[in-house]
């Protein structure tokens, strides 16, 4: 049953509930398309990963990866759980920011940085930025320079892996449009310009293979690719890292089939990979810094949709539409990704028949769910769809006008609003009316 692969439980009314809260009630109280957030298995997953650091005796850093669901509520959850955090535009700083995350704990990412994002990571002394290419180099160079300040740097390279992923979600492999590269020498330059830099103090090296990873073998291979770099920069430079950053990328379960590894278990391996390194090398233990953005928040995520129109076309497909689609969960689109749903007012009935879940906007590829096996569906039913938690909200659009979904936090048995609704007025608010271009002229 779908639902056993999931951990969520089903209340005396036969309804699911997500953190002792009936879903069916937060559809009425809060409408749909609707995204429901059980906080508990958050904190859990956020303390799994320190507590593997902490269980090993080996210093490390769990940056939550805010891509994956950034609100100020969320960062506030994140704050308290001890977590650094990783941002990469100045719309998730300032996010940091509202949250008041300790700005120490922050740490800058972004393939393309701009003088705006790095000023604002300058003035705000943020923890450190992560070096992707020469232009971040030159500009933070310039504003650390302009603000009379110092600024710890790591360099994120491109170890040449390929991650066992979807292409568009794998970044650690040679052609990719991220980092420095390893291979041809380009790493080795920006380290000649850092060395003895009076602003950047370089920290270490961080790589990023990939997401939706179910094993370690990937990330042992970066571990070892990084190490032969780092013996080569000490023979060479006497560069040692005090840090190594491996990413982040843990698998989730979105369906059966997906077998994920519980978080402790790539912190482990990742820890064992540094450990034979360094005796391999005679080199000095550095911090291990991790980045989950997925595993923290991925299955804690629940998106209510209520189901409308229904299309059968005999003996080719059922179809069921419902109120949301693409623009709050982009990723089947985007990656052929596949979800597990049931209807949350009977969740437990018995299964019938398969029908596909397509959302309402004005595409044929906005649908949801291909072929889910469905008991008999009644109009109004809630469709409650699963490990919805990272790269939905925050890749939510407004594609048809569509406004973006309320997000609901449950804990300690209560729900909570911790992003509204949009409304119509939201979405037309920046638009200017050709009365108001002409006061302009
Ligand atoms: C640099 C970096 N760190 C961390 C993450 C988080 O990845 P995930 O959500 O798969 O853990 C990403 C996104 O893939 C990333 O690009
Ligand atoms: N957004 C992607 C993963 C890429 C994350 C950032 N590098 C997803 O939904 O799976």
């Amino acid at each position: 049953m779908i639902l056993d692969a999931h951990p969520f439980n089903v209340n005396t009314k036969g309804h699911l509930e997500i953190g002792g809260v009936d879903t069916i009630e937060l559809a009425e109280k809060y409408g749909t398309p609707l995204y429901v957030y059980d906080v508990e298995m958050i904190r859990n997953r956020a303390r799994a990963f320190v507590q593997a650091f902490h269980d090993a005796g080996v210093t490390g850093k769990v940056a939550y990866a805010s891509k994956a669901f950034s609100t100020i509520a969320m960062l506030q959850v994140a704050k308290q759980e001890g977590l650094c955090l990783d941002v990469i535009s100045e719309g998730e700083l300032y996010t940091a920011l509202q949250a008041d995350f300790p700005t120490e704990k922050i740490h800058m990412h972004g393939n393309n940085k701009n003088e705006a994002e790095i000023a604002m990571a300058v003035e705000h002394d943020i923890g450190c930025v992560v070096i992707d290419n020469f232009h971040d180099m030159e500009l933070l160079d310039q504003e650390l320079l302009k603000q009379n300040k110092t600024m710890d740097v790591l360099f994120r390279v491109t170890p040449g892996v390929e991650s066992e992923t979807h292409r568009y979600i794998m970044t650690g492999n040679e052609d990719s449009k991220f980092g420095l590269d390893l291979q041809n020498g380009q790493a080795e330059a920006a380290l000649k310009k850092v060395l003895g830099h009076p602003r950047m103090h370089m920290k270490g090296l961080h790589c990023h293979i990939g997401s939706q990873i179910f094993e370690t073998d990937g990330f042992r291979a970066a571990t070892d690719i990084l190490f032969a770099v780092l013996e080569e920069w000490k023979q060479k430079y006497q560069f040692e890292s005090d840090i190594i950053n491996l990413g982040g990328g843990f698998g989730i379960r979105y369906t059966e089939e997906d077998k994920p590894l519980p978080p402790g278990e790539y912190v482990k391996d990742m820890i064992q990979g540094v450990k034979e390194n360094c005796y391999k090398y005679n080199m000095q233990f550095p911090e291990i810094w991790i980045e989950p953005g997925r595993t923290i928040v991925g299955d804690a995520g629940v998106t209510l949709y209520t189901i409308g129109a229904h299309k059968n076309i005999p003996g080719v497909r059922e179809y069921y539409s419902v109120d949301g689609g693409m623009t709050d969960n982009i990723r089947p689109a985007l990656y052929q990704s596949k979800y597990d749903a049931v209807i949350a007012n009977r969740p437990e009935a018995r299964t019938e028949k398969e029908v596909s879940i397509a959302g309402k906007c004005c595409e044929s590829g906005d649908m949801l769910i291909w072929d889910l096996p469905v008991p008999y569906i009644e109009d109004k039913d809630i469709l409650a769809v699963f490990s919805t938690g990272a790269y939905n909200y925050s890749m939510a659009s407004h594609y048809n006008r569509l406004t973006k979904p309320a997000v609901v936090f449950i804990e300690d048995g209560q729900d909570h609003l911790v992003v509204k609704r949009e409304t119509y007025q939201d979405i037309v608010k920046n638009d200017l009316s050709y009365d108001e271009i002409k006061s302009f002229t």
